[in-house]
C-alpha cells in the first residue's frame, strides 16, 4: 500500500476514534475542505480553508448529527490523489432519524500532508435524514395510534415548552449532569410528576439519563440553552407557552367568528400596538422572532448573492438577528433595521453585542404611514403574513418604491406549497395568523410572485431555505 493511501486510511481511523487532533495532524495548515453547497443552511456547505475552519466544521457536524460513521469501501490512488468510495452512516441530531448515504471522497496529498479534500454525496438524501419529520411534509396519519399521537400533540408540546420556561436545558448546560432531586431544588418544583416530566424529555430525545443523572442531548444543548444566543430557539417556545397556547385553545371560536382569539388584541386593529404596550412581552417577542428565524437567516446569508450589493434594510427587523449575523459574515455590507420605535432598545443591544455600531443603524418608523429605507436590498421576514391582502400588496409596493433600479426584495417565511397539501407547518402557521391577528394569513410562492409582479418586480423566484421556510426574491 502506498504512503498516500496509508495516510488517508489513518485519517479515517482517527476520525472514527473521534480523535480530531490526530485527523488535523495529517492536514496541511492551508488545507481546502469542500462540501456540497446543498447543506449550507445546516452550516455544513461550501469551501473551508485552513485547520481552524475545518475544526469548526467538524464541531458543527457534531451538532447536526448525533451519530456519524464513515465506512470507506475502496481506495483508488492516482498520482497525488486518493479517491475513496464508501458510505456515510448517520443519525440526525434534531430528527433522530438514521440512514446511510453513498459518499465519494477525493483527497490530494502534497509532501505527506493532505492539501485538499472534497466530499461528494447526495444532499437530498442527507436532508431527508437530518431534517425533522413534519418540518415541512408530515407523514399521513394512517393508524389509530398515529391519529391519537397527532391529536394529543399538545401534550408533548407543553412538556417541551414548560421545560424551556423552567430553564431545564440552560441549567443542565451550565451545571452538567444532575439527578432529579438536584433538578427539583434548582427549578423550585414540588416533586410529584418530576420523574415523569424528566423521563418524557428523555423519550422525546432532548435529555439523556445515566445512573439517575440527567444531561442535555446535543440538540437541546445547542438550541435550547439560552446562554447560546446564536443558536437558541427557545424564545419562540416561551411565547408559545405563555400566549399562543391559550389562543389556539379557541381555534373553533376563531373559525366560527373569523376573529383573533389573542386576549390582549381584543378590539385592537393593530396587534403590535397591544403587544408593545407591555415591555416584558415586547422583549419576549423579540427573542421569539430570533428563535423562529435562526435557520432561515443562516440560509439567506449563504444563498443570496450579497457580494453584488452594498446596503440592505430589514423591514420589521425585530431585535436585528438577521442584520447582525449578515453583517458579521459579509463585511462590505451596511445595514438598516426598520421597525416600530418600541423595538429600538432591543435592536441596540444586538448591535452593541455584535460591535457593529459603525455599519448597522436602527431607523424607527411605521410602514403604514412612511416610506421604507432606500437601500439596494430590502428584506421582509415574516412580515407579510401578519397582514391582510391589501397590506401585503401595499408593503411590496413600498419596497419597490424604495429600491433603486436593479435592487432586490427578499420575502421569507413558511410558504405554503403551491398545491396547498404538503407543507403542514405553513398551513398551521396560517391558522396561527387566524387566531393571533385580525387579517393575517400565509400564502404560496406563486401567490407572492403574483403580488410582486403586480408591484413591478421582475425575475421573481422562490428558493427553499430551511425546514418549512423559503424566500421569494424579486428584482426592480
Ligand atoms: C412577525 S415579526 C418578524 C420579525 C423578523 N423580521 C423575523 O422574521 O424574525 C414582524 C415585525 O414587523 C414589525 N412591525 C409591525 N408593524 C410594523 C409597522 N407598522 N412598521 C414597521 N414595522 C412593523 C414588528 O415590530 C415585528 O418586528
Amino acid at each position: 500500500m502506498s504512503n498516500n493511501t496509508e495516510l488517508i486510511r489513518a485519517s479515517y481511523a482517527a476520525f472514527q476514534r473521534g480523535d480530531i487532533d490526530a485527523v488535523l495532524d495529517l492536514f496541511h495548515p492551508d488545507v481546502t475542505w469542500v462540501h456540497p453547497d446543498g447543506m449550507a443552511d445546516h452550516g455544513l456547505g461550501g469551501t473551508k480553508k485552513g485547520l481552524a475552519e475545518v475544526r469548526a466544521f467538524m464541531a458543527r457536524a457534531r451538532t447536526v448529527f448525533s451519530e456519524l460513521r464513515q465506512e470507506p469501501h475502496e481506495f483508488l490512488e492516482s498520482g497525488d490523489r486518493v479517491v475513496v468510495l464508501g458510505a456515510l452512516h448517520m443519525r440526525g441530531a434534531l430528527s433522530g432519524t438514521a440512514g446511510t448515504v453513498r459518499m465519494v471522497h477525493t483527497w490530494r496529498i502534497t509532501d505527506g500532508k493532505v492539501t485538499h479534500f472534497e466530499d461528494l454525496h447526495d444532499t437530498h438524501d442527507v436532508r431527508r435524514i437530518v431534517e425533522p419529520p413534519g418540518a415541512s411534509r408530515r407523514e399521513p396519519l394512517a393508524s389509530p395510534g398515529q391519529i391519537l399521537d397527532a391529536g394529543l400533540g399538545f401534550w408533548s408540546a407543553k412538556v417541551i415548552q414548560t421545560a424551556v420556561e423552567l430553564r431545564v436545558f440552560t441549567v443542565l448546560a451550565a451545571a452538567g449532569p444532575l439527578d432529579a432531586e438536584q433538578l427539583r431544588e434548582r427549578l423550585g418544583l414540588h416533586g410529584r410528576g418530576l420523574l415523569d416530566f424528566l423521563d418524557a424529555l428523555v423519550s422525546l430525545g432532548l435529555l439523556d439519563r445515566e445512573e439517575g443523572r440527567y444531561r442535555n442531548l446535543p440538540p437541546a444543548d445547542t438550541f435550547l440553552d439560552e446562554a447560546k444566543t446564536d443558536s437558541y430557539i427557545g424564545g419562540l417556545l416561551e411565547v408559545a407557552s405563555d400566549h399562543w397556547y391559550e389562543s389556539w385553545g379557541s381555534l373553533r371560536r376563531a373559525l366560527v367568528t373569523g376573529e383573533p382569539q389573542e386576549k390582549i388584541s381584543e378590539g385592537v386593529s393593530d396587534p403590535f400596538d397591544a403587544l408593545y404596550a407591555d415591555p416584558e412581552r415586547t422583549r419576549m417577542f423579540q427573542r421569539a422572532m430570533t428563535g423562529g428565524s435562526t435557520a432561515s437567516i443562516a440560509a439567506i446569508i449563504d444563498r443570496f448573492p450579497w457580494s453584488r450589493f452594498g446596503t440592505v434594510a430589514d423591514v420589521g427587523c425585530a431585535e436585528g438577528a438577521l442584520l447582525s449575523r449578515l453583517l458579521r459574515r459579509h463585511r462590505h455590507l451596511r445595514g438598516t433595521g426598520f421597525d416600530l420605535p418600541a423595538v429600538e432598545p432591543y435592536f441596540g443591544e444586538t448591535v452593541a453585542a455584535a460591535g457593529l455600531e459603525d455599519r448597522l443603524a436602527f431607523q424607527a418608523g411605521d410602514f403604514f404611514t412612511g416610506p421604507m429605507p432606500s437601500t439596494d436590498v430590502i428584506v421582509l421576514g415574516h412580515a407579510l403574513h401578519d397582514w391582510n391582502l391589501d397590506t401585503k400588496r401595499m408593503l411590496l409596493r413600498k419596497a419597490y418604491e424604495a429600491l433603486p433600479e436593479g435592487g432586490r426584495v427578499i420575502v421569507y417565511e413558511a410558504l405554503i406549497d403551491d398545491e396547498r397539501r404538503h407543507n403542514t407547518f405553513a398551513l398551521l402557521m396560517s391558522l396561527h395568523m387566524l387566531v393571533e391577528s385580525p387579517g393575517g394569513f400565509d400564502y404560496t410562492g406563486a401567490d407572492c410572485i403574483g403580488w410582486m409582479t403586480d408591484a413591478g418586480f421582475r425575475d421573481c423566484y422562490v428558493e427553499h431555505l430551511a425546514g418549512p421556510e423559503s424566500m421569494v426574491v424579486g428584482t426592480k
